[in-house]
């Protein structure tokens, strides 16, 4: 009846992780498509291959190579998922996740998500980079949520509030930062929805995700929020634009996965930038 991993499956993976690191982190990074260069900021790193670790999913998909990088990152202790889990894998939804579990076992307080992800409003480009402010889980509220089955309150409630989801006090710190840094011209602030995937959308779905009042669209992170704030943690997201959804079929183009780890090796100093001074200043 219960689907996901046992608390205390959880809490083995996390103490071999940190028998494997020095390190202590309490910041968590998940890389988002063709964000993996967010590790080349890690310092004194231990890199843990996820094949290394027992029952852990495997990432199949291009630009997500399958691993813990533990380190430092502009002094503060990190660990970051150079990997990311997907549902259009063939995982069950509570599969995706059961990193998230783990980095709490690891002792990690605050997940950043970072993501790539097809633009929805017409006011934003390509390159934008936007401050998650909600998110629609479109397959949650059809049936399909990352905490449906049996829950173990040693993980969290049954019964999850999402109102306040997305930390306010990180999103503000990164306007900040972000102007420090000349990158206010391309932030941006909305909703992300999340599509099972693995196709992109029609010209008729984006027109529908755009009604639905979402800003940008793509293929995770909200259930890894979810089960972040199931356990407590505190949540921050970023969404990199790398493609513009088609909302009109006289210009409509097909976005292939190449476009998109392409316009995030683009803008990857950027947001390399941005959340390793996002982490300094936590
Ligand atoms: O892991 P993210 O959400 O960044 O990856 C997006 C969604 C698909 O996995 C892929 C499509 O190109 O990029
Ligand atoms: O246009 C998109 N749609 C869904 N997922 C995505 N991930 C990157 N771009 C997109």
């Amino acid at each position: 009846m219960c689907e996901g991993p046992s608390f205390e499956h959880v809490q083995s993976i996390g103490e071999l992780l940190l028998g494997k690191t020095k390190h202590r982190p309490t910041i968590g990074i998940i890389c988002g498509s063709g964000l993996g260069g967010l590790a080349d900021m890690v310092e004194d790193a231990n890199v843990v291959l996820y094949s290394e670790i027992p029952s852990f999913p495997i990432s199949t998909v291009p630009g997500h190579m399958g691993k813990l990088v533990f380190g430092t990152m502009k002094g503060k202790q990190v660990v970051l998922m150079r990997g990311r889990l997907h549902y259009y894998e063939g995982y069950p939804m509570w599969k995706t996740t059961i990193p998230v579990r783990v980095l709490k076992a690891c002792g990690i307080s605050t997940l950043i998500l970072t993501n790539a992800a097809g633009g929805l409003n017409s006011d934003y480009s390509v390159g934008d980079i936007m401050i998650i402010k909600d998110h629609i889980d479109l397959p949650g509220i059809s049936g399909e949520c990352v905490l449906r089955g049996g829950n173990d309150e040693r993980f969290g409630p049954r019964f999850l509030a999402t109102v306040d989801t997305y930390d306010k006090e990180l999103a503000t710190l990164t306007k900040s930062i972000a102007g420090k840094l000349g990158l206010s011209d391309i932030m941006r602030e909305g909703t992300y929805i999340m599509i099972g995937g693995p196709t992109f959308e029609t010209v008729a779905e984006s027109r529908l995700l755009r009604n639905f009042g979402a800003d940008a669209v793509g293929m995770s992170t909200v259930p890894e929020a979810i089960v972040a704030r199931h356990m407590g943690m505190k949540v921050f997201g970023l969404s990199l634009i790398t493609d513009m959804c088609s909302l009109q079929y006289d210009v409509a183009s097909a976005t292939t996965h190449e476009q998109v780890l392409a316009a995030g090796r683009k803008r990857a100093k950027d947001l390399q930038e941005l959340v390793s001074n996002l982490v300094q200043n936590m």
